[in-house]
């Protein structure tokens, strides 16, 4: 950063907080706006696309104006820039009064705003969770730490170094930070506080808590990234205190572990182009509240495993598919009530305004209008009867806002206007007075209008003068004149302004009860404040029940909707679907006013591996990614888009569908192919679904083929999970006689008068052929090529006839198990060099030993 040689004084200041802010961007306030000065103001103008100027020194510099600062922010931190905001924190006539005419105004970095702590409607999207996540360990054992501090969400969760990815992934954090970087995890590193000791001492001070048992006693590493995460909370909030509820601690075996690559393949709560419409997530979602939505996701990005509580949340689900009405009015209800979650946690940020306390008023009204509504209906799901205690309980509180605000309070605490018409005699009596002041000014501008003669004679007021009468000049003469009673201000360039003891006297009145009236009003907010954040745990614990139950409503509407079922569930390693279909690709067709093709699905512990062939287009994808989602959505809690579902619980989900490129890691599609399959093959178990398709695609055709082999054969021998592996080898389905529990299906496809039909449905039996040339000539390949490349197959196809293809020996190889299991052969010559011990040799033993090693050499098949 240049730096002029005699800084000014406000130069000094501002280089000292931009020390303090480091490579966050400065926002400086100066009056109405935020500066940004050297880089920083050449980095957000091009951000922003605002205009760049120069101070007179040379300095580049551009500004924001403090009103609109918010969507500025919005755009910079989205951009993946953080700000440190240095706000003035006394008023220039403060800072004269203490430190003379000339002093400056001290600023103070008073928030860091960064992706994973923002509180703001603005910078939110409403219907995501927006996580902070802090990867601590204590030796080898690893922890999450992540919380919502626009919600007061805060999650626990200890787990392996391996598994890290995916619990980052089920969260899909704004913000990862930690002490020292993690391989493969795209953080922000370098960050204090990450020990266990201090972690233990933060949250007890944070909940007061004596000890540390009622949270579950956390493990050193929970506890070493509660402390990282906490530390930086206090280094980003500054003065503010973010929203924390207690911590929860998660049980990893709790959820349906699912990687990243899964879920970018399953396209869960994002598309792979990073949209919700889209996705699983988009295509489920009818929720009516923003809360719901964001557990939704949630929901979905952490499917559970055991199944009481899965069936609990069905329970719900179908209790509300029973009777639409009784939906609907829930779901009215629901719809008119605001974010009662994020305006609290604006409210305990300090970023609150009296318009969140009309939320908390009237979400916690509606919550216990609603409560009262179902507490009445019969035959209520157990979930329900849990969540109904926790809709009301608010009397007090309620009370109190209910009494204090006006019907719709204002964005701004700083103008007043928001405590309601007598609930204050004391703010009710300054107001009167303030608006008596302001009709008597209006009386004075009369009555000054009839003694003067000057009928376009106006009381005025700026902040410069305050109220002020005003003439047009060429009647000033009057008011000029020494009697008149009028004293002289300003004159304009077509009018005069002038004071009067009469007019100075009723503004005082005006102003001074205008005032006191202010800081009344602000008291209130103060107090009121404070008593909601006095209940904060019991207010997110009602904005959660009202979020389950938006959840339940919106799941019921959309399996009325979509005819959706409710899955049966099973201990047993089954997954049985009868005319499963996918929702997304479902709803694409439908508006192409095509017909989706329902499909069955039948996996047990006879037949746990289908081997899929079929025509490239013929639907194999959509069948994969689709039993993988009833699956998902089933143990989410959800109905599922098939006739009949039966649901063996499912502990992993692997999916590798699709190409999935990771080229800005700097590995080939091929590459990262086989460290995932490498991956599933080490982490799957005999109760988790594995959906590959295409394995060994990306090189060359015996490398290839000899992959998917050995893959399909590990799979079957040695994992044992239910797997979907869908295929262009037809050379694969060989292993239908070897493997017992594998069985062959195709996607139907014909050839109709030269044109190759599609049928999308999934038959038993392989593929008689691959039609890829039938596929290419439907693409527009041109008929030259395409007679071209049948030729060239004829050819090839006769070759493999007299040879026997690619294929021909595999039949003798012996199973993948005993293959496996053979030991190398023995090896003298190793065995006899391993034995010798030079040091004890003499040199006549070393001879001979040199002598028996040759003769052993020589022995060695070629
Ligand atoms: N069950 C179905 N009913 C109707 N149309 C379907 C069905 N399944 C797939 N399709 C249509 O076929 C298209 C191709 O499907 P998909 O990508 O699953 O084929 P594929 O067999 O995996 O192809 P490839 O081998 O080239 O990857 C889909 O985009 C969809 O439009």
């Amino acid at each position: 950063m240049a730096r002029a040689d005699a800084d000014t004084p406000m130069m000094q200041q501002y280089h000292r907080l931009k020390a303090e802010a480091g490579d966050s961007l400065l926002f400086y306030r100066m009056g109405d706006f935020f500066e940004l000065f050297f880089d920083d103001a050449k980095v957000a103008a091009a951000c922003l696309d605002i205009a760049l100027t120069k101070r007179g020194d040379g300095v580049p510099m551009c500004g924001v104006p403090v009103h609109a600062a918010e969507s500025y922010l919005a755009r910079l931190i989205r951009a993946g820039h953080r700000v440190a905001i240095a706000e003035q924190i006394e008023s220039p006539a403060e800072a004269r009064r203490l430190r003379g005419s000339k002093a400056l105004v001290e600023r103070a970095i008073v928030r860091l705003v960064t992706p994973g702590t923002l509180t703001e409607e603005t910078l939110l999207e409403s219907g995501s969770a927006n996580w902070l996540a802090a990867i601590g360990h204590a030796g080898e054992d690893w922890a999450i730490a992540a919380c919502d501090i626009s919600t007061g969400r805060f999650e626990l969760i200890g787990c392996a170094a391996t598994d890290l990815s995916a619990e980052l992934a089920r969260l899909g954090p704004a913000e990862i930070i930690g002490a020292e970087p993690v391989p493969n995890i795209d953080g922000r590193w370098g960050h204090e506080g990450f020990d266990s000791l201090a972690g233990e001492r933060l949250l007890k001070r944070r909940f007061g808590l004596a000890d540390l048992d009622g949270l579950g006693a956390p493990g050193r590493a929970e506890l070493a990234a509660a402390g990282g995460l906490l530390a930086y909370l206090d280094a980003t909030q500054r003065e503010a205190t973010a929203f924390l509820g207690l911590p929860r601690r998660v049980q990893r075996s709790a959820h349906m572990a699912i990687d990243a690559a899964t879920r970018a393949s399953l396209e869960i709560c994002r598309t792979q182009e990073g949209a919700i419409a889209g996705s699983l997530l988009g295509e489920v979602d009818r929720c009516v509240t923003a809360a719901g939505r964001r557990l939704l996701g949630q929901d979905l990005a952490a499917p559970l495993t055991d199944r009481d509580a899965i069936e609990a949340r069905l329970d719900l689900v179908a209790w509300f598919t029973e009777e639409p009405i009784r939906r609907e009015r829930v779901r009215a209800a629901l719809r008119s009530l605001p974010d009662l979650g994020r305006a609290l946690g604006r409210l305990v940020a300090g970023r609150g305004s009296p318009r969140d306390l009309a939320s908390l008023r009237d979400g916690l009204s509606g919550a216990a209008d609603l409560g009262r509504a179902l507490g009445g209906q019969a035959l209520r799901p157990l979930l329900l009867d849990s969540l109904l205690p926790y809709l009301g309980g608010h009397d007090a509180l309620l009370d109190q806002l209910s009494r204090a605000l006006v019907a719709s309070p204002p964005l701004d605490a700083a103008k007043g206007g928001f405590i309601a018409e007598g609930h204050d005699p004391e703010l009710d009596r300054l107001r009167a007075a303030s608006t008596d002041g302001r009709k008597a000014i209006a009386e004075l501008e009369q009555r000054y209008r009839d003694t003067t003669g000057v009928a376009a004679l106006k009381i005025r007021h700026n902040a410069v003068l305050g109220y002020h009468v005003e003439v047009p000049a060429k009647h000033a003469e009057k008011l000029l004149a020494p009697d008149s009673g009028f004293t002289h201000r300003q004159t304009m360039a077509g009018a005069v302004r002038f004071n009067s003891p009469a007019l100075h006297e009723e503004a005082s009145r005006v102003l001074e009860a205008g005032g006191h009236a202010l800081s009344l009003e602000q008291a209130h907010f103060a107090r009121l404040t404070e008593q909601a954040i006095g209940t904060a745990e019991e207010i997110a614990v009602t904005a959660d029940a009202l979020a389950r139950i938006d959840v339940a409503a919106g799941l019921a509407e959309r399996a009325q909707e979509g005819g959706w079922t409710r899955p049966a569930l099973d201990t047993a390693p089954c997954l049985e679907i009868e005319g499963g279909r996918h929702p997304v690709v479902e709803r694409a067709l439908a508006k192409a006013g095509e017909r989706f093709v329902a499909n069955d699905c039948c996996l047990g512990p006879a037949d746990r591996l289908w081997l899929i062939t079929g025509p490239n287009m013929g639907g194999k994808s959509t069948f994969l990614r689709q039993v993988a989602l009833v699956t998902l959505l089933a143990q989410a809690g959800s109905f599922v888009p098939a006739s009949r579902a039966r649901v063996g619980l499912v502990d992993r989900l692997f999916s590798r569908v699709g190409a999935s490129d990771n080229l800005a890691r700097g590995r080939s599609t091929f590459m990262v192919e086989m460290v995932e399959t490498a991956a599933i093959l080490a982490q799957a178990t005999d109760r988790s679904l594995v959906i590959l398709d295409e394995i060994g695609r990306g090189t060359s055709t015996y490398d290839g083929l000899a992959i998917a082999w050995a893959v399909v054969e590990a799979m079957h021998d040695e994992v044992r999970a239910r797997t979907l592996f869908a295929t262009h080898y037809h050379e694969l389905t060989r292993l239908a006689g070897r493997l017992p529990c594998l069985s062959l299906h195709h996607v139907r496809a014909r050839e109709w008068k030269g044109d190759l039909v599609l049928l999308h449905e999934v038959a038993e039996g392989a593929a008689d052929r691959s039609y890829g040339i039938a596929v290419a000539r439907l693409a527009g390949l041109s008929p030259a090529v395409v007679a071209r490349a049948k030729s060239v197959l004829a050819k090839l196809e006769a070759g493999r006839d007299a040879t026997g293809g690619i294929a021909a020996g595999l039949d003798d190889l012996p199973l993948f198990a005993a293959a496996a299991e053979q030991a190398p052969p023995a090896d003298p010559l190793a065995e006899a060099l391993a034995a010798l011990d030079p040091d004890a040799l003499t040199p006549r033993e070393a001879l001979e030993a040199l002598y028996a090693i040759k003769r052993l050499a020589a022995e060695r098949p070629a």
